[in-house]
């Protein structure tokens, strides 16, 4: 048995950032070519199909880059990310009327124009699954022009997960009166004029909370920021807890980022080529049992590194990976899903192993939203590492979760009738503590992401390199 153990609360944070996958740490690629430019050539040269839904979204993109060739974000503030001058303000006269009048302009501010003058308004890109809202972004990522040389495009998830442990790390050495977000938003905005967040989604009262309080920050302070996102601003945590609470923050959204909807029918991981049989089914078929020993052991080392069992230490807690050899990992789904495991843990997995084989994932009912969303979470981070994923389940992969197709909210007298359905699979599927009326429906949507991406992970070139 092996234990990975970070030393100290450095390292972990240390461990934090160099455990975001590779798409996290995205390197920008400097070029003298507009994203306008970029896109046709890619059409010209067929390396991707003409699509007037995304010449549209192209348009806008490039005009953000015009308006950015003429932009100076204005300098930080240097007491905004000071932590000593919050701390020791409240000790004289002088800094106490400093901060009334402080506390008054930044209400001012954030109630009228919580924003530098003359911020080109960012982008705020949505649409279906596969439709290209990365890949534009990507685009305008590397084609900013060459004023702008500070820049970070960051996977979402990754970026709150950093944040939540920032805060827990602040509030624990400033307190709780110390506003985490500015200071935080502060930092950031010395590093990046330009800011790119991949995937937003808002699942949580707390992340919504913290995301109104940094958009503004981040605004003040002159960043000009381009989101993609599956869902609308006004869709955002439908339904979620104290959703009113968050209203505040659609309504900037809406207000100072352009709002594109990339309405493509078209979902691009799904076009035909070669794939690999690597979703299974069913599990306990003993031929599919052989084929899952055999891809273990084409990505093992079953001679130099025999089975065994790691212990992987992620931000002081363990995580069991049962059979490891080499490079590859196999769990059961149970085990990979079935207790509570962050976004966090399987970012880490996913940097540690190269391939993963997962066993025996039972059909899911729809109010299995916990065991679904860590498997979502899951797919998320190999397919962000560009790991290689082998599956086995009940059924076909497309049927482990309902998808929007197939969706019908259960009112909560079905979801009960559910519940008291006996077996191993309604056993697993009733962990949920949900007792409303939309039961699943973001983990529905979040599914036929998942489903794209297992789509585009089974092609022959992912297993390639
Ligand atoms: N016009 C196009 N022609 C061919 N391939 C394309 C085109 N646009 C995008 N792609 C490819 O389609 C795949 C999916 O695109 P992308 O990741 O940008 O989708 P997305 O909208 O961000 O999806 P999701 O919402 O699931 O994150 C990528 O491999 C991308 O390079």
């Amino acid at each position: 048995m092996f234990i990975i153990r970070p030393s100290s609360l450095f390292e972990i944070q240390r461990g934090m950032s160099r455990s975001l996958p590779r798409q996290h740490t995205f390197v920008r690629q400097k070029s003298s070519k507009s994203p306008l430019e970029a896109y046709e050539l890619k059409v010209k040269e067929g390396k991707w199909k003409p699509d007037p839904y995304q010449e549209k979204a192209i348009f806008a993109v490039n005009g953000l880059y015009q308006e950015l060739q003429a932009y100076t974000q204005p300098p930080v503030p240097k007491e905004s990310f000071h932590l000593h001058s919050r701390g020791e303000e409240k000790t004289s006269v002088l800094s106490k009327f400093r901060s009334t009048l402080g506390k008054y302009a930044s209400r001012f501010m954030a109630s009228s124009r919580p924003f530098a003058p003359q911020i080109p308004k960012g982008i705020y890109l949505y649409g279906d699954v596969g439709c290209g809202k990365t890949a534009l972004m990507d685009l305008f990522y590397n084609h900013l022009p060459s004023n702008i040389t500070r820049s970070k495009r960051i996977h979402f998830h990754a970026f709150m997960l950093h944040i939540h442990q920032s805060a827990h790390h602040l509030k624990q050495v400033k307190g709780y009166g110390f506003d985490v977000i500015d200071y935080l938003s502060a930092q950031l905005a010395s590093k990046c004029t330009v800011l790119c967040f991949d995937e937003l989604q808002v699942t949580d009262v707390a992340g919504a909370l913290i995301l109104r309080r940094l958009f503004e920050c981040l605004q003040k302070y002159g960043v000009v920021i381009f989101i993609t996102s599956n869902r609308a601003p006004n869709d955002l945590y439908k339904n979620g807890i104290q959703r009113e609470s968050f209203l505040p923050c659609i309504h900037l959204l809406n207000e100072s980022l352009n709002v594109i909807c990339l309405d493509s029918p078209n979902d691009y991981r799904r076009l035909k080529s070669e794939t690999e049989d690597i979703y299974l089914h069913p599990a306990q078929d003993p031929l599919v049992k052989k084929q899952l020993q055999q891809w273990f052991e084409r990505y093992g080392n079953i001679r130099g590194d025999p089975t065994h069992e790691v212990q992987l230490e992620v931000f002081g807690r363990t995580i069991l990976v049962p059979k490891v050899s080499g490079d590859a990992a196999w769990f059961t789904f149970k085990e990979l899903c079935g207790e509570p495991k962050s976004a966090a843990d399987y970012i880490s997995l996913a940097n540690r192993f190269r391939a993963f084989i997962i066993s025996d994932i039972p059909q899911l009912s729809i109010e299995a939203k916990d065991l679904v969303r860590r498997f979502i979470n899951f797919i998320d981070a190999a397919y962000d590492s560009r790991a290689k994923v082998i599956l086995s389940a009940d059924v076909p992969v497309d049927l482990i979760y309902p998808t929007p197709e197939g969706y019908k909210p259960l009112q909560s007298s079905e979801i009960s009738k559910k519940y008291t359905e006996s077996g191993e699979h309604s056993k697993i599927a009733s962990e949920s503590n949900y007792h409303g009326n939309f039961a699943g429906v973001e983990e529905v949507f979040a599914f036929s992401r998942c489903l794209s991406r297992l789509a585009e992970m089974r092609k022959s070139d992912w297993f390639q390199n």
